[in-house]
Protein backbone atom coordinates (compact mmCIF):
# COMPACT_ATOMS: atom_id res chain seq x y z
CA UNK A 1 0.00 0.00 0.00
CA UNK A 2 1.31 3.34 -0.61
CA UNK A 3 1.27 4.40 2.72
CA UNK A 4 2.87 1.92 4.43
CA UNK A 5 5.95 2.36 1.24
CA UNK A 6 6.10 5.70 2.23
CA UNK A 7 6.64 4.99 5.84
CA UNK A 8 9.15 2.61 5.12
CA UNK A 9 10.90 4.58 2.73
CA UNK A 10 10.54 7.61 5.26
CA UNK A 11 12.10 5.10 7.84
CA UNK A 12 14.72 4.15 5.73
CA UNK A 13 15.87 7.91 4.96
CA UNK A 14 16.17 8.50 8.69
CA UNK A 15 18.05 5.68 9.42
CA UNK A 16 20.22 6.56 6.75
CA UNK A 17 20.52 10.48 8.10
CA UNK A 18 23.54 11.10 10.50
CA UNK A 19 23.11 12.05 14.41
CA UNK A 20 21.89 15.39 14.37
CA UNK A 21 22.07 17.62 17.55
CA UNK A 22 19.25 19.18 19.27
CA UNK A 23 18.12 22.59 17.44
CA UNK A 24 17.43 24.95 19.71
CA UNK A 25 16.31 29.13 19.31
CA UNK A 26 18.95 31.51 18.31
CA UNK A 27 21.27 28.62 17.07
CA UNK A 28 21.80 27.61 13.66
CA UNK A 29 19.86 25.18 12.85
CA UNK A 30 22.20 22.04 12.40
CA UNK A 31 20.70 20.23 9.83
CA UNK A 32 18.60 22.10 7.37
CA UNK A 33 15.17 20.83 6.49
CA UNK A 34 16.30 21.59 2.77
CA UNK A 35 19.06 20.19 2.28
CA UNK A 36 16.79 16.45 3.60
CA UNK A 37 14.89 17.44 0.79
CA UNK A 38 17.39 17.14 -1.56
CA UNK A 39 17.31 13.28 -1.78
CA UNK A 40 15.01 12.13 -4.57
CA UNK A 41 12.27 10.15 -3.78
CA UNK A 42 13.08 6.38 -4.51
CA UNK A 43 9.79 5.23 -4.84
CA UNK A 44 7.94 7.34 -7.31
CA UNK A 45 4.69 6.34 -7.61
CA UNK A 46 3.68 5.23 -4.06
CA UNK A 47 5.81 8.06 -2.86
CA UNK A 48 4.32 11.11 -5.13
CA UNK A 49 0.69 9.71 -3.82
CA UNK A 50 1.67 10.19 -0.54
CA UNK A 51 -0.50 12.72 1.66
CA UNK A 52 2.62 13.87 3.92
CA UNK A 53 4.85 14.54 0.73
CA UNK A 54 1.72 16.53 -0.56
CA UNK A 55 1.18 18.36 2.93
CA UNK A 56 4.71 19.09 3.12
CA UNK A 57 4.73 20.69 -0.45
CA UNK A 58 1.55 23.12 0.66
CA UNK A 59 3.26 24.40 3.78
CA UNK A 60 6.41 24.94 1.44
CA UNK A 61 3.87 26.83 -1.04
CA UNK A 62 1.75 28.73 1.37
CA UNK A 63 3.85 31.47 1.73
CA UNK A 64 0.52 33.85 2.67
CA UNK A 65 -2.71 33.11 4.10
CA UNK A 66 -5.37 30.97 1.70
CA UNK A 67 -8.39 33.18 1.71
CA UNK A 68 -11.55 31.76 2.25
CA UNK A 69 -14.98 33.22 2.50
CA UNK A 70 -16.79 30.71 3.68
CA UNK A 71 -17.85 30.88 8.04
CA UNK A 72 -16.38 29.41 10.54
CA UNK A 73 -18.73 26.57 12.20
CA UNK A 74 -17.96 26.11 15.58
CA UNK A 75 -19.23 23.97 18.12
CA UNK A 76 -18.45 24.45 22.03
CA UNK A 77 -18.71 21.34 24.26
CA UNK A 78 -20.16 24.05 26.85
CA UNK A 79 -22.97 25.68 24.43
CA UNK A 80 -23.86 27.81 27.65
CA UNK A 81 -20.56 29.24 27.83
CA UNK A 82 -19.78 32.50 25.84
CA UNK A 83 -18.17 32.45 22.79
CA UNK A 84 -15.43 34.49 22.17
CA UNK A 85 -14.27 35.56 18.72
CA UNK A 86 -10.75 37.91 18.52
CA UNK A 87 -10.39 40.51 15.69
CA UNK A 88 -7.03 41.47 17.06
CA UNK A 89 -3.85 39.64 18.02
CA UNK A 90 -3.93 42.54 20.94
CA UNK A 91 -7.17 41.77 22.47
CA UNK A 92 -5.34 37.86 22.91
CA UNK A 93 -3.53 39.70 25.36
CA UNK A 94 -0.04 37.65 24.66
CA UNK A 95 3.26 38.62 26.31
CA UNK A 96 5.10 41.28 24.60
CA UNK A 97 7.68 38.91 23.95
CA UNK A 98 5.09 36.81 21.89
CA UNK A 99 3.21 39.60 20.03
CA UNK A 100 6.47 41.25 18.83
CA UNK A 101 6.79 38.04 17.18
CA UNK A 102 3.26 37.49 15.33
CA UNK A 103 4.40 41.03 13.81
CA UNK A 104 7.48 40.08 13.05
CA UNK A 105 6.28 37.52 10.90
CA UNK A 106 4.07 40.10 9.05
CA UNK A 107 0.84 38.88 10.69
CA UNK A 108 -1.35 41.89 11.18
CA UNK A 109 -4.80 40.41 12.31
CA UNK A 110 -6.24 36.94 12.81
CA UNK A 111 -7.22 34.66 10.21
CA UNK A 112 -10.97 33.06 10.01
CA UNK A 113 -10.01 30.06 12.04
CA UNK A 114 -7.47 31.92 14.40
CA UNK A 115 -10.46 34.44 15.39
CA UNK A 116 -11.95 31.50 17.42
CA UNK A 117 -9.36 28.73 17.89
CA UNK A 118 -7.18 31.08 19.82
CA UNK A 119 -9.52 32.64 22.43
CA UNK A 120 -10.26 28.63 22.57
CA UNK A 121 -6.74 27.64 23.40
CA UNK A 122 -5.91 30.53 25.71
CA UNK A 123 -8.64 29.99 27.95
CA UNK A 124 -8.54 29.20 31.43
CA UNK A 125 -8.99 26.68 32.03
CA UNK A 126 -7.74 25.03 29.21
CA UNK A 127 -10.14 23.87 26.61
CA UNK A 128 -9.92 20.76 24.26
CA UNK A 129 -10.09 21.13 20.53
CA UNK A 130 -10.31 19.66 17.09
CA UNK A 131 -9.82 22.22 14.16
CA UNK A 132 -10.28 21.23 10.93
CA UNK A 133 -9.63 23.66 7.51
CA UNK A 134 -7.35 23.65 4.67
CA UNK A 135 -4.27 23.73 4.77
CA UNK A 136 -2.92 27.41 4.60
CA UNK A 137 -5.53 28.78 6.69
CA UNK A 138 -3.16 29.61 9.85
CA UNK A 139 -3.43 26.39 11.81
CA UNK A 140 0.35 25.96 12.54
CA UNK A 141 0.67 29.02 13.49
CA UNK A 142 -2.29 29.46 15.75
CA UNK A 143 -0.94 26.20 18.37
CA UNK A 144 2.12 27.20 17.57
CA UNK A 145 1.21 30.59 19.57
CA UNK A 146 -0.80 28.87 22.03
CA UNK A 147 2.05 26.42 22.83
CA UNK A 148 4.53 29.39 23.45
CA UNK A 149 1.67 31.57 25.58
CA UNK A 150 1.27 28.44 27.66
CA UNK A 151 4.61 27.85 28.54
CA UNK A 152 6.43 29.00 31.77
CA UNK A 153 10.22 29.75 31.01
CA UNK A 154 11.47 29.33 34.83
CA UNK A 155 10.37 25.30 34.19
CA UNK A 156 13.18 23.63 32.79
CA UNK A 157 11.40 20.74 31.30
CA UNK A 158 9.23 20.42 28.88
CA UNK A 159 5.41 21.18 28.93
CA UNK A 160 4.30 21.29 25.67
CA UNK A 161 4.62 18.21 23.41
CA UNK A 162 3.82 18.29 20.10
CA UNK A 163 3.76 15.25 17.42
CA UNK A 164 3.84 15.77 13.59
CA UNK A 165 3.34 12.54 10.95
CA UNK A 166 6.79 13.00 9.29
CA UNK A 167 10.27 14.39 10.09
CA UNK A 168 9.93 17.24 7.42
CA UNK A 169 6.67 18.07 9.27
CA UNK A 170 7.69 18.20 12.13
CA UNK A 171 10.86 20.35 10.96
CA UNK A 172 8.83 22.61 8.99
CA UNK A 173 6.16 23.46 12.04
CA UNK A 174 9.53 23.81 14.34
CA UNK A 175 10.46 26.73 12.24
CA UNK A 176 7.40 27.96 13.03
CA UNK A 177 7.61 28.10 16.22
CA UNK A 178 11.60 29.14 16.10
CA UNK A 179 10.28 32.02 14.22
CA UNK A 180 6.98 33.18 16.42
CA UNK A 181 9.55 32.50 19.41
CA UNK A 182 12.18 34.73 18.53
CA UNK A 183 11.94 37.17 20.80
CA UNK A 184 11.41 34.55 23.34
CA UNK A 185 14.48 33.25 24.31
CA UNK A 186 14.15 31.62 27.30
CA UNK A 187 11.67 28.94 25.46
CA UNK A 188 13.49 26.29 24.16
CA UNK A 189 12.63 23.98 21.59
CA UNK A 190 13.74 20.37 20.84
CA UNK A 191 12.86 18.34 18.01
CA UNK A 192 12.30 14.42 18.89
CA UNK A 193 12.95 13.03 15.38
CA UNK A 194 15.15 9.79 14.30
CA UNK A 195 18.81 10.56 14.43
CA UNK A 196 17.88 12.70 17.59
CA UNK A 197 20.25 10.13 19.90
CA UNK A 198 19.79 11.42 23.52
CA UNK A 199 21.10 9.35 26.55
CA UNK A 200 19.38 7.53 28.89
CA UNK A 201 20.02 9.81 31.61
CA UNK A 202 19.11 13.55 30.20
CA UNK A 203 16.41 14.88 31.30
CA UNK A 204 15.40 17.29 28.77
CA UNK A 205 14.77 21.17 30.02
CA UNK A 206 13.33 22.47 27.07
CA UNK A 207 9.64 23.19 27.33
CA UNK A 208 8.37 22.52 23.97
CA UNK A 209 8.76 19.35 22.05
CA UNK A 210 8.41 18.61 18.55
CA UNK A 211 8.51 15.15 16.71
CA UNK A 212 7.14 12.12 14.85
CA UNK A 213 4.97 9.73 17.39
CA UNK A 214 7.73 6.60 17.12
CA UNK A 215 10.55 8.95 18.99
CA UNK A 216 8.41 10.84 21.27
CA UNK A 217 6.75 8.05 22.70
CA UNK A 218 10.28 6.50 23.01
CA UNK A 219 11.59 9.86 24.84
CA UNK A 220 8.15 9.80 27.32
CA UNK A 221 8.73 5.57 27.70
CA UNK A 222 11.56 3.86 27.03
CA UNK A 223 14.29 6.53 27.78
CA UNK A 224 12.17 8.65 30.07
CA UNK A 225 13.96 11.45 28.61
CA UNK A 226 10.62 13.48 28.86
CA UNK A 227 8.21 13.19 32.17
CA UNK A 228 5.01 12.68 30.19
CA UNK A 229 2.94 13.85 33.55
CA UNK A 230 4.18 17.27 33.43
CA UNK A 231 2.80 18.01 29.77
CA UNK A 232 0.48 20.25 29.95
CA UNK A 233 -0.46 20.81 26.27
CA UNK A 234 -0.18 17.76 24.03
CA UNK A 235 -1.05 18.92 19.82
CA UNK A 236 -1.45 16.30 16.98
CA UNK A 237 -1.16 18.04 13.92
CA UNK A 238 -1.92 16.77 10.42
CA UNK A 239 -4.28 14.32 12.12
CA UNK A 240 -5.24 12.71 8.41
CA UNK A 241 -1.87 12.25 7.38
CA UNK A 242 -0.92 10.89 10.43
CA UNK A 243 -3.61 8.09 10.42
CA UNK A 244 -2.45 7.53 6.89
CA UNK A 245 1.15 6.21 7.37
CA UNK A 246 0.28 2.45 9.52
CA UNK A 247 1.79 2.39 13.43
CA UNK A 248 1.66 6.08 14.05
CA UNK A 249 -2.61 6.01 14.71
CA UNK A 250 -1.30 3.42 18.19
CA UNK A 251 1.56 5.37 18.68
CA UNK A 252 -0.59 8.85 19.25
CA UNK A 253 -2.86 7.34 21.61
CA UNK A 254 -0.49 5.79 23.29
CA UNK A 255 1.31 8.93 24.45
CA UNK A 256 -2.04 10.54 24.79
CA UNK A 257 -2.44 7.46 27.33
CA UNK A 258 0.38 9.22 29.42
CA UNK A 259 -0.68 11.98 29.54
CA UNK A 260 -2.29 14.09 33.15
CA UNK A 261 -6.32 14.00 32.55
CA UNK A 262 -5.81 18.26 32.74
CA UNK A 263 -3.23 18.38 29.97
CA UNK A 264 -4.74 20.69 27.33
CA UNK A 265 -5.71 18.15 23.88
CA UNK A 266 -5.08 20.32 20.54
CA UNK A 267 -5.59 18.11 17.22
CA UNK A 268 -5.49 19.49 13.93
CA UNK A 269 -6.32 18.38 10.32
CA UNK A 270 -6.93 19.47 6.83
CA UNK A 271 -9.79 16.73 6.04
CA UNK A 272 -12.49 15.30 8.26
CA UNK A 273 -13.23 11.85 6.96
CA UNK A 274 -14.91 9.32 9.16
CA UNK A 275 -11.70 7.64 9.92
CA UNK A 276 -10.25 10.94 11.03
CA UNK A 277 -13.18 11.63 13.38
CA UNK A 278 -12.91 8.73 15.28
CA UNK A 279 -9.56 9.01 15.71
CA UNK A 280 -9.58 12.30 16.83
CA UNK A 281 -12.51 11.36 19.53
CA UNK A 282 -10.21 8.52 21.20
CA UNK A 283 -7.54 11.20 21.21
CA UNK A 284 -9.34 14.33 22.56
CA UNK A 285 -11.76 14.26 24.75
CA UNK A 286 -14.85 16.60 25.32
CA UNK A 287 -13.43 18.76 22.79
CA UNK A 288 -15.08 22.18 21.12
CA UNK A 289 -14.58 21.76 17.58
CA UNK A 290 -13.92 24.08 14.76
CA UNK A 291 -14.61 24.00 11.43
CA UNK A 292 -13.70 25.92 8.29
CA UNK A 293 -15.52 24.12 4.85
CA UNK A 294 -13.82 24.26 1.97
CA UNK A 295 -15.39 26.21 -0.71
CA UNK A 296 -17.52 24.44 -3.54
CA UNK A 297 -16.33 23.65 -6.66
CA UNK A 298 -18.34 24.01 -9.68
CA UNK A 299 -18.12 24.07 -13.56
CA UNK A 300 -20.52 26.60 -14.09
CA UNK A 301 -18.67 29.06 -15.07
CA UNK A 302 -16.23 27.27 -17.41
CA UNK A 303 -16.17 26.83 -20.72
CA UNK A 304 -15.43 23.37 -22.01
CA UNK A 305 -14.34 21.72 -24.76
CA UNK A 306 -12.97 18.57 -26.59
CA UNK A 307 -10.96 18.14 -29.57
CA UNK A 308 -10.75 14.50 -31.57
CA UNK A 309 -7.59 13.15 -32.66
CA UNK A 310 -5.90 9.75 -33.66
CA UNK A 311 -3.85 9.44 -31.50
CA UNK A 312 -0.83 10.99 -29.05
CA UNK A 313 1.27 12.89 -31.80
CA UNK A 314 -1.51 14.24 -33.29
CA UNK A 315 -3.23 15.30 -29.78
CA UNK A 316 0.29 17.71 -29.65
CA UNK A 317 -0.40 18.60 -33.02
CA UNK A 318 -3.75 20.25 -31.60
CA UNK A 319 -2.49 21.83 -29.04
CA UNK A 320 0.33 23.36 -30.70
CA UNK A 321 -2.49 24.78 -32.96
CA UNK A 322 -4.50 26.18 -30.12
CA UNK A 323 -1.22 26.88 -27.55
CA UNK A 324 -1.47 30.63 -28.67
CA UNK A 325 -5.11 31.07 -27.41
CA UNK A 326 -4.43 29.10 -24.31
CA UNK A 327 -1.21 30.70 -23.49
CA UNK A 328 -2.83 34.26 -22.88
CA UNK A 329 -3.11 33.22 -19.57
CA UNK A 330 -1.98 30.50 -17.28
CA UNK A 331 -2.36 27.04 -17.86
CA UNK A 332 -2.07 23.57 -16.71
CA UNK A 333 -1.54 20.73 -18.88
CA UNK A 334 -2.15 17.39 -17.13
CA UNK A 335 -1.29 13.55 -18.46
CA UNK A 336 -2.12 10.38 -17.23
CA UNK A 337 1.76 9.16 -16.60
CA UNK A 338 4.85 11.10 -15.84
CA UNK A 339 6.54 9.36 -18.93
CA UNK A 340 3.99 11.40 -20.88
CA UNK A 341 4.63 14.84 -19.01
CA UNK A 342 8.08 14.36 -19.53
CA UNK A 343 7.93 13.53 -23.24
CA UNK A 344 4.70 16.40 -23.98
CA UNK A 345 6.95 19.02 -22.23
CA UNK A 346 10.35 17.86 -24.09
CA UNK A 347 8.12 18.43 -27.49
CA UNK A 348 6.69 21.92 -26.42
CA UNK A 349 10.63 22.94 -25.62
CA UNK A 350 11.48 21.82 -29.22
CA UNK A 351 8.76 23.88 -30.54
CA UNK A 352 10.34 27.02 -28.75
CA UNK A 353 7.70 27.38 -26.15
CA UNK A 354 8.58 27.75 -22.33
CA UNK A 355 7.10 25.11 -19.97
CA UNK A 356 7.65 23.91 -16.78
CA UNK A 357 7.21 20.74 -15.99
CA UNK A 358 6.30 18.90 -12.56
CA UNK A 359 7.30 15.53 -12.36
CA UNK A 360 7.32 12.74 -9.62
CA UNK A 361 10.72 11.88 -9.51
CA UNK A 362 11.59 15.30 -8.10
CA UNK A 363 12.33 15.84 -4.18
CA UNK A 364 9.69 17.92 -2.76
CA UNK A 365 11.80 21.04 -2.77
CA UNK A 366 12.31 21.22 -6.52
CA UNK A 367 8.63 20.42 -7.20
CA UNK A 368 8.07 23.54 -4.85
CA UNK A 369 10.27 25.20 -6.26
CA UNK A 370 8.61 24.79 -9.60
CA UNK A 371 5.24 25.42 -8.41
CA UNK A 372 6.29 29.07 -6.67
CA UNK A 373 8.00 30.13 -10.10
CA UNK A 374 4.70 29.30 -11.41
CA UNK A 375 2.41 30.89 -9.11
CA UNK A 376 4.65 33.68 -10.04
CA UNK A 377 3.99 33.74 -13.57
CA UNK A 378 7.87 33.26 -14.57
CA UNK A 379 6.43 30.01 -16.75
CA UNK A 380 2.95 30.54 -17.94
CA UNK A 381 2.05 26.57 -19.09
CA UNK A 382 2.52 24.04 -16.21
CA UNK A 383 2.63 20.26 -17.66
CA UNK A 384 2.10 18.03 -14.59
CA UNK A 385 0.37 14.42 -13.94
CA UNK A 386 -2.68 14.25 -11.90
CA UNK A 387 -0.54 12.50 -8.66
CA UNK A 388 2.05 15.07 -8.63
CA UNK A 389 -0.27 17.88 -8.28
CA UNK A 390 -3.09 16.21 -6.08
CA UNK A 391 -4.08 18.95 -3.37
CA UNK A 392 -2.35 21.90 -4.42
CA UNK A 393 -4.08 25.01 -5.22
CA UNK A 394 -3.10 27.42 -8.28
CA UNK A 395 -5.45 30.04 -7.76
CA UNK A 396 -4.70 31.92 -11.02
CA UNK A 397 -4.72 28.99 -13.62
CA UNK A 398 -7.69 29.71 -16.01
CA UNK A 399 -7.15 27.20 -18.49
CA UNK A 400 -6.73 23.07 -18.15
CA UNK A 401 -5.73 21.17 -21.08
CA UNK A 402 -6.56 17.74 -20.00
CA UNK A 403 -3.86 16.19 -21.93
CA UNK A 404 -5.43 12.45 -20.99
CA UNK A 405 -8.47 12.59 -19.41
CA UNK A 406 -8.77 11.58 -15.41
CA UNK A 407 -9.64 8.04 -15.05
CA UNK A 408 -10.25 6.04 -12.32
CA UNK A 409 -8.19 2.23 -11.75
CA UNK A 410 -10.95 0.66 -13.47
CA UNK A 411 -10.75 2.94 -16.51
CA UNK A 412 -14.19 4.85 -15.90
CA UNK A 413 -14.41 9.26 -15.69
CA UNK A 414 -12.69 9.93 -12.51
CA UNK A 415 -15.22 13.09 -11.98
CA UNK A 416 -14.21 14.37 -8.86
CA UNK A 417 -10.54 14.18 -10.30
CA UNK A 418 -12.02 16.40 -13.45
CA UNK A 419 -13.60 18.98 -11.39
CA UNK A 420 -11.00 19.92 -9.01
CA UNK A 421 -8.53 19.98 -12.18
CA UNK A 422 -10.97 22.60 -13.95
CA UNK A 423 -13.49 23.81 -10.85
CA UNK A 424 -13.51 27.12 -9.73
CA UNK A 425 -14.57 28.01 -6.16
CA UNK A 426 -17.16 31.00 -5.80
CA UNK A 427 -14.74 33.51 -4.85
CA UNK A 428 -12.15 32.34 -7.85
CA UNK A 429 -15.31 32.19 -10.18
CA UNK A 430 -13.87 33.84 -12.75
CA UNK A 431 -14.25 32.76 -16.16
CA UNK A 432 -12.06 29.69 -16.83
CA UNK A 433 -11.69 27.04 -20.24
CA UNK A 434 -11.22 23.65 -20.39
CA UNK A 435 -10.17 21.70 -23.48
CA UNK A 436 -10.19 17.86 -23.42
CA UNK A 437 -7.95 16.14 -25.64
CA UNK A 438 -9.45 12.51 -27.15
CA UNK A 439 -7.67 9.83 -28.94
CA UNK A 440 -9.68 6.71 -28.22
CA UNK A 441 -13.04 5.12 -27.84
CA UNK A 442 -11.55 5.04 -24.44
CA UNK A 443 -11.48 8.30 -23.72
CA UNK A 444 -14.37 9.43 -25.70
CA UNK A 445 -16.48 6.92 -23.39
CA UNK A 446 -14.55 8.84 -20.51
CA UNK A 447 -15.98 12.11 -21.81
CA UNK A 448 -19.40 11.26 -22.06
CA UNK A 449 -19.64 9.79 -18.56
CA UNK A 450 -18.01 13.42 -17.60
CA UNK A 451 -20.83 15.06 -19.73
CA UNK A 452 -23.67 13.31 -18.08
CA UNK A 453 -22.31 13.23 -14.21
CA UNK A 454 -21.99 17.05 -14.45
CA UNK A 455 -25.25 17.15 -16.51
CA UNK A 456 -23.20 19.65 -19.07
CA UNK A 457 -22.52 19.73 -22.64
CA UNK A 458 -19.29 19.71 -23.62
CA UNK A 459 -18.60 20.95 -27.08
CA UNK A 460 -15.95 19.84 -29.91
CA UNK A 461 -13.28 22.04 -30.87
CA UNK A 462 -12.21 21.66 -34.51
CA UNK A 463 -8.73 22.50 -33.77
CA UNK A 464 -7.42 23.53 -37.55
CA UNK A 465 -10.21 26.21 -37.67
CA UNK A 466 -8.46 29.71 -36.26
CA UNK A 467 -11.83 31.27 -36.43
CA UNK A 468 -13.28 28.77 -33.77
CA UNK A 469 -10.15 28.98 -31.90
CA UNK A 470 -9.68 32.53 -31.15
CA UNK A 471 -13.28 32.67 -30.12
CA UNK A 472 -12.48 30.27 -27.21
CA UNK A 473 -9.63 32.86 -26.01
CA UNK A 474 -12.29 35.25 -25.67
N1 LIG B 1 -2.86 35.75 10.94
C1 LIG B 1 -2.10 35.61 9.88
N2 LIG B 1 -1.86 36.66 9.08
C2 LIG B 1 -1.07 36.55 7.98
N3 LIG B 1 -0.45 35.40 7.60
C3 LIG B 1 -0.67 34.31 8.37
C4 LIG B 1 -1.49 34.35 9.54
N4 LIG B 1 -1.49 33.11 10.07
C5 LIG B 1 -0.73 32.34 9.29
N5 LIG B 1 -0.22 33.06 8.26
C6 LIG B 1 0.65 32.59 7.17
O1 LIG B 1 -0.15 31.85 6.26
C7 LIG B 1 0.52 30.70 5.80
C8 LIG B 1 -0.27 29.44 6.18
O2 LIG B 1 -0.37 29.37 7.59
P1 LIG B 1 -0.22 27.99 8.38
O3 LIG B 1 0.97 27.25 7.93
O4 LIG B 1 -0.33 28.29 9.82
O5 LIG B 1 -1.53 27.24 7.83
P2 LIG B 1 -1.99 25.76 8.10
O6 LIG B 1 -3.49 25.80 8.11
O7 LIG B 1 -1.31 25.22 9.28
O8 LIG B 1 -1.52 25.02 6.81
P3 LIG B 1 -0.94 23.53 6.73
O9 LIG B 1 -2.09 22.63 7.02
O10 LIG B 1 -0.44 23.42 5.32
O11 LIG B 1 0.13 23.46 7.73
C9 LIG B 1 1.90 30.73 6.43
O12 LIG B 1 2.79 31.32 5.51
C10 LIG B 1 1.72 31.63 7.65
O13 LIG B 1 2.92 32.30 7.98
Amino acid sequence: MATDSWALAVDKQESTTDSVSLVYFNLPIIMSPFNYYNRPFTCHSCLVEDKAAQSLLNKMIHTSLVNTTNQVEVLQRDPNSPLYSVKTFEELRLKDELLRGVYDMGFNRPSKIQENALPMMLAEPPQNLIAQSQSGTGKTAAFALAMLSHVDPANKWTQCLCIAPTYELALQTGKVIEQMGKFYPEVKLAYAIRGNKLDRETKLQEQIVIGTPGTVLDWCSKLKIIDPKKISVFVLDEADVMIATQGHQDQSIRIQRMLPNECQMLLFSATFEDSVWKFAERVVPDPNIIKLKREEETLDTIKQYYVLCNDKDEKFTALCNIYGAITIAQAMIFCHTRRTAGWLSAELTKEGHVVALLSGEMTVEQRAAIIERFREGKEKVLVTTNVCSRGIDVEQVSVVINFDLPMDKDGNADNETYLHRIGRTGRFGKRGLAVNMIDSKQSMNILNQIEEHFNKKINKLDSDDLDEIEKISN
